[in-house]
């Protein structure tokens, strides 16, 4: 038999892959070797995808650069470890065998992380070591000598920071020189990794590096926040400072936006004369983005606390705190950060259950992730609870707002929990993993990083309203301008309109809940991006206002308009409401078919609608 092997290695730029534990700084590097901007934060499994990018050498040569998710080891137990080890053997569809690997290792960590590039140097790759976060262990006293290291590990080893701008200059010219060759393989099998234990010892004593301290201060915080007692209660405190914030700190901010609205509007009907353009551009454009708009104060606070907990290394003690509640119903700890991180967008969250080892344990996750309130959910919330909840303190200075906002996330998780307890009892049993989580050093959070991450965020709502939503915006706005009303029509022409025929068609499904033509109407744009059910009622009550009406902003209008029944009802059903099309579309990617997006999309109609009912009924015989 004959094979022909093809040298692939010839197609474009030499092809550099990033490897190394989680929490080592890979995805800082990448960032400061590319420029890119892609997610950092401190803790492990960040990263869950293969992510490329190019950059320039001093000598002017072209390199590829792979940002890889973390891996503990070469013996993948993890989704997104499969992704490391696939690339790095060459069995990823579509990607050639890396040139070089640019192991990155913790200097403040070296023991484990030492292993790893034994393993590595072992795959017959040529390895380069990227000696990261010499600043950190700097600090704590212990000097890595780099050419020390790298003549017992018979590989190159440079040191870097990656957080400072300069931190990858000796790196950069390392990678200029040709690639070392690799490293003749040594023991294989079950010996191998005795062996690795022992060289690392060995090379740890030589290196003066065997008594590596802990980080005191971590310890020290540790002994407070992980306490069994104090640390849940602190982490419950925690959120609900963030919770005041949300509308606390955004009160002024909105107001600005509000008015910058309420003149644009103003302006352009002045300007305009009445017809359909002046229709288009203050009934539709305005009033439907600036509904949307007003929430990005409190979508920047939520989103800064987020940030800030990423990069202190806080969340996986949250994790930590919360394994024994999530082992109640059949999660582990390990489900807390994909949780967390759908409070922000259930698509990021979905993703990261890739670090879930246990099959079952990520389906279930996967599952209850839409729970989770999502920053999109935000403006529906604030619009309904500034309009029907008065702004005021209760009980000891607390902000009635917030309080209700709180108990809103909390209605998510409860659910959540529920529905796990659910599958946990009714489905198939599985045997209880313990969990195993390293705890990073907490950092002092980098202003610049905040700062970074705050405006992407910034950017990406900005990016949904002047794409998703403003394209909706028009199609509700054409909906409910056309057909023109008969002759001789009395009502706001929307009423005779497609959008007015559509609304009442699905009167019936809504009336139980409470629900007028007019919400039934913005949820179906809504199903796109939540949000747009904001910008849609927007739309459609400024169409419904009768001529003589100016625009109005749309709290007071849905205040006059509804009743607290029905908006109460209105924020059940959006508790539970799968309305997010990008969502059921990634859980089929990540679940590989129909099924699991199918069954999400089921369970959670049927909640949201039960759980309007329910609310409606309850509130309708409390407060007729
Ligand atoms: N002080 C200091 N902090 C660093 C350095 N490199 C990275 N960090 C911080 O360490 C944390 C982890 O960095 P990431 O780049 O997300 O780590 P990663 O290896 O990509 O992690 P995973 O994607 O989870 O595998 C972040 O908080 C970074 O800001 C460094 O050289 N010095
Ligand atoms: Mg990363």
């Amino acid at each position: 038999m004959s094979t022909v092997t093809v040298d692939t290695s010839r197609l474009g730029p030499p092809l550099v892959a990033l490897v190394g534990n989680p929490n080592c700084g890979k995805t800082a590097l990448f960032n400061l070797l590319t420029g890119s901007r892609q997610k950092v934060a401190n803790y492990a499994g960040v990263t869950v995808e293969r992510k490329e990018g190019r950059l320039q050498l001093p000598s002017g040569r072209r390199v590829a650069l792979l940002d890889l998710p973390g891996t503990y080891s070469l013996a993948p137990h993890s989704p997104d470890e499969q992704v490391t080890c696939d690339v790095l053997a060459g069995r990823f569809d579509g990607e050639r065998r890396p040139d070089l690997v640019l192991a990155v290792v913790d200097a403040t960590r070296l023991a484990r992380q030492l292993r790893l590039v034994l393993g590595l140097m072992r795959m017959g790759l040529p390895v380069v070591v990227a000696l990261n976060m010499t600043d950190l262990a700097r600090a704590r006293g212990h000097v890595v000598d780099a050419d020390a290291l790298s003549a017992a590990l018979g590989v190159p080893v440079v040191s870097t920071v990656a957080v400072r701008a300069d931190g990858a200059r000796a790196l950069l010219e390392r990678l200029d020189l040709p690639a070392p060759a690799p490293v003749a393989a040594g023991t294989r099998g079950g010996d191998a990794l005795a062996d690795d234990h022992r060289r690392v010892r060995d090379i740890l004593r030589q290196l003066g590096l065997d008594s590596l301290q802990a980080h005191a201060f971590s310890d020290r915080a540790d002994r407070v926040l992980l306490h069994p007692v104090a640390g849940p209660v602190l982490l419950l405190a925690l959120l609900f400072v963030v919770f005041q914030a949300v509308f606390a700190w955004a009160e002024a901010p909105m107001g600005w936006i509000e008015s910058a609205t309420a003149a644009a509007g103003d302006a352009l009907g002045a300007l305009l004369p009445p017809g359909l353009l002046r229709s288009l551009l203050v009934d539709g454009l305005v009033a439907g983005l600036g509904g949307v708009l007003v929430f990005l104060p409190q979508i920047v606070i939520l989103f800064f606390f987020i940030l800030v907990l990423e990069e202190s290394g806080y969340l996986p003690r949250a994790a930590f705190l919360l394994d024994r509640l999530m082992g109640g119903v059949g999660l582990s700890g390990r489900s807390f950060i994909p949780l967390l991180s759908s409070f922000a967008c259930a698509i990021p969250g979905i993703m990261a259950t890739r670090t879930i080892q246990n099959p079952r344990d990520r389906w279930v996750t996967i599952m209850i992730a839409p729970l989770m309130t999502c920053s999109a959910r935000l403006p529906v919330y604030a619009l309904l609870i500034g309009a029907f909840v008065p702004a005021r303190s209760v009980a000891g200075g607390l902000e009635l707002q917030g309080l209700v906002l709180f108990a809103l996330y909390a209605a998510g998780i409860v659910s959540a929990i529920a529905v796990a307890w659910l599958v946990k009892r009714f489905g198939t049993r599985d045997r209880r993993q313990t969990l195993m989580m390293e705890l990073p050093d907490y950092h002092w959070p980098s202003l610049r990083n905040v700062a970074i991450g705050l405006w992407q965020r910034v950017l990406i709502f900005l990016r949904r309203v002047g794409g998703v939503i403003l394209a909706l915006t028009v199609l509700l706005w054409f909906l409910a301008s056309f057909p023109a009303p008969p002759a001789g029509a009395t009502g706001p022409a929307i009423e005779y309109s497609f959008a007015g025929m559509l609304g009442h068609l699905l009167l019936p499904l809504f009336e139980p809940l409470g629900f007028n033509w007019q919400i039934a109407v913005a949820l179906v744009p809504g199903m796109a991006a939540r949000e747009v059910v904001v910008s849609a009622l927007g739309t459609v009550y400024a169409l419904s206002a009768t001529a003589d009406d100016t625009a109005q902003a749309l709290a007071p209008l849905i205040a006059a308009q509804w009743s607290l029944p029905t908006a109460l009802s209105l924020l059940a059903w959006f508790v539970f409401a799968p309305q997010c099309l990008s969502t059921l579309a990634t859980v089929r990617r990540e679940t590989g078919g129909w099924r699991a997006p199918l069954l999400m999309a089921g369970y959670l109609f049927g909640l949201a609608w039960l759980a309007a009912f329910i609310t409606y009924r309850i509130a309708q015989a409390c407060c007729p």
